[in-house]
C-alpha cells in the first residue's frame, strides 16, 4: 500500500501532500443544528479541509447502566449520561441537512463512528472516510466492520498501547483498506508534558507505509504546528466559538481566530519545508553580492609573486573578487599584475586561474 492515498475525493494525503486538517466540531454544537452549520462555515472560512462530527447510536455505544449513570458535571445537558448524550445527538435528517450544507459550503464532511451501528449510518451517508475515535481503536470487531466498508479510515490512538497499535495496523492491513494512524493523548484539556509528539516518528518507523497524523487536545496552536513539523500528515483539532461555553471539549478547542492562524502557519511551514536541496537560491543573490566575502590582498603583491596564505585575507570587498571558499586554490599561483594592499583579488590577476568570480 502506498504512503499516499486519497482520503476524500480528489484529496490525497501523506507523502508531500499538504497536511489534511480536520476541524472537529464533535459535540461542541451544543445539540443545535444552526450552531453546527455556523461551525461548518467557520471551519471552511478558516481554511480547514474537513468538518467532523461524532455519531453515536446510543444503545449500541453504551450499555443501559452507563446511560443511566448520573452526570453531575457542569458540562452536563441532562441528569443522566444518557439524557446528556441524547441532547447532543443529531438524527439522520439532521445529519443529511449538515452534509448538504457542508457540500454547499465546499468542505468535506464526516464523523467518527462511535459504535458499529454508527459505522452503518455513516457508510449509508457515503461519507468520504470514517474516523475511529480513540475509544474504539481497540474494538477489533468494530475495526473489521469499518474496514469492510472499504472507506479510508483515520484511526486515533489515545488510551492505547504500542502493542495494541501494532495489532490495529496488522488487522487493517489484512483488509487492504487505506488508513492513517494519529498520535493522540485522550485528556481534555491536554497538558504539554502529556502530548508526546515523539510518538509521531516512532509510528513512522513502526508503520512506514502509512501516513501518520496527530489529534490534539492541548490549548493553543504551537504544539499542533510542531506536530506538522515532525511529519503529521493529518491534523485534527476541536473547534468552538467560545472556549467558555458549557461542554467537556470547549476548553481544549480552538476559537476561529486560532484555527485560522494555525492553518495559516501550517501552510507557511509547508512552503518553508522546501525540497531538501542545498544551493545558493536566487533570493540570496543580492545579499551575497552585498554581504558575501571575497579574497583580498593583505599586503601589496607585486607582479610575478607566488601567492602564499600570508599575502591574502578575506573581506566584504568592492569589486567582488574571487569567492572566499576558493582562497586555498590560489596558493602557489603567480600573479600577473601588481595588486595593491586591500584590493580585491580578481581571477584575471592570477595566472592559470580558470575560475571566474561569481557575480
Ligand atoms: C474519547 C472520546 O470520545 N473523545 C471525544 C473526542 O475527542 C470527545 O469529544 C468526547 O466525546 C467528549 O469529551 C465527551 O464529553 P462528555 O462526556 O461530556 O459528553
Ligand atoms: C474520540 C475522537 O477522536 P480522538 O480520539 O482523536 O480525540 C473522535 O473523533 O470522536
Amino acid at each position: 500500500m502506498p504512503l499516499e492515498f486519497e482520503l476524500c475525493p480528489g484529496r490525497m494525503i501523506g507523502g508531500d501532500q499538504p497536511c489534511f486538517i480536520i476541524a472537529e466540531i464533535g459535540i461542541n454544537h451544543q445539540g443545535d443544528v444552526e450552531i453546527a452549520k455556523k461551525m461548518i462555515k467557520m471551519a471552511k472560512d478558516c481554511g480547514a479541509d474537513c468538518a467532523k462530527f461524532q455519531k453515536s447510536i446510543l444503545e449500541y455505544k453504551f450499555n443501559k447502566r452507563a446511560l443511566e449513570r448520573p452526570y453531575n458535571s457542569k458540562h452536563s445537558w441532562g441528569a443522566s449520561y444518557g439524557e446528556h448524550k441524547r441532547h447532543l445527538e443529531f438524527n439522520k435528517e439532521q445529519y443529511e441537512e449538515l452534509q448538504k450544507y457542508a457540500n454547499e459550503v465546499g468542505i468535506f464532511f464526516t464523523a467518527s463512528a462511535m459504535d458499529e451501528m454508527a459505522v452503518e449510518f455513516l457508510d449509508d451517508m457515503n461519507v468520504p472516510f470514517i474516523k475511529v475515535g480513540s475509544n474504539d481503536t481497540n474494538n477489533f470487531p468494530y475495526l473489521e466492520k469499518t474496514a469492510k466498508t472499504g472507506r479510508p479510515m483515520v484511526v486515533s490512538s489515545g488510551m492505547q498501547s504500542l502493542e495494541t497499535m501494532r495489532k490495529v495496523y496488522k488487522t487493517l492491513k489484512k483488509h487492504d483498506v487505506n488508513f492513517t494512524i494519529l498520535q493522540c493523548t485522550s485528556c481534555y484539556p491536554l497538558e504539554v508534558q502529556d502530548v508526546h509528539l515523539r510518538v509521531i516518528p516512532e509510528y513512522q518507523k513502526e508503520f512506514p507505509d502509512i501516513p501518520i497524523g496527530y489529534s490534539g487536545h492541548e490549548s493553543g496552536i504551537g504544539i499542533s504546528i510542531g506536530a506538522v513539523a515532525m511529519g503529521a500528515k493529518v491534523l485534527e483539532r476541536h473547534v468552538t466559538f467560545d472556549k467558555t461555553w458549557k461542554g467537556n471539549d470547549h476548553a481544549a478547542s480552538l476559537e476561529p481566530s486560532e484555527l485560522a492562524e494555525m492553518i495559516r502557519s501550517i501552510r507557511a511551514l509547508e512552503l518553508a519545508f522546501g525540497n531538501g536541496y542545498k544551493q545558493i537560491w536566487p533570493c540570496e543573490e543580492p545579499f551575497r553580492r552585498k554581504l558575501g566575502k571575497s579574497v583580498v590582498a593583505r599586503v601589496k603583491i607585486p607582479k610575478g609573486e607566488t601567492l602564499t596564505e600570508k599575502m591574502l585575507t578575506v573581506k566584504v570587498a568592492e569589486p567582488i573578487g574571487i569567492p572566499a571558499e576558493e582562497i586555498y586554490e590560489l596558493l602557489g599561483k603567480t600573479v600577473q599584475q601588481d595588486i595593491e594592499q586591500d584590493d580585491s583579488v580578481l581571477p584575471e590577476m592570477v595566472e592559470n586561474y580558470s575560475k571566474k568570480a561569481k557575480h
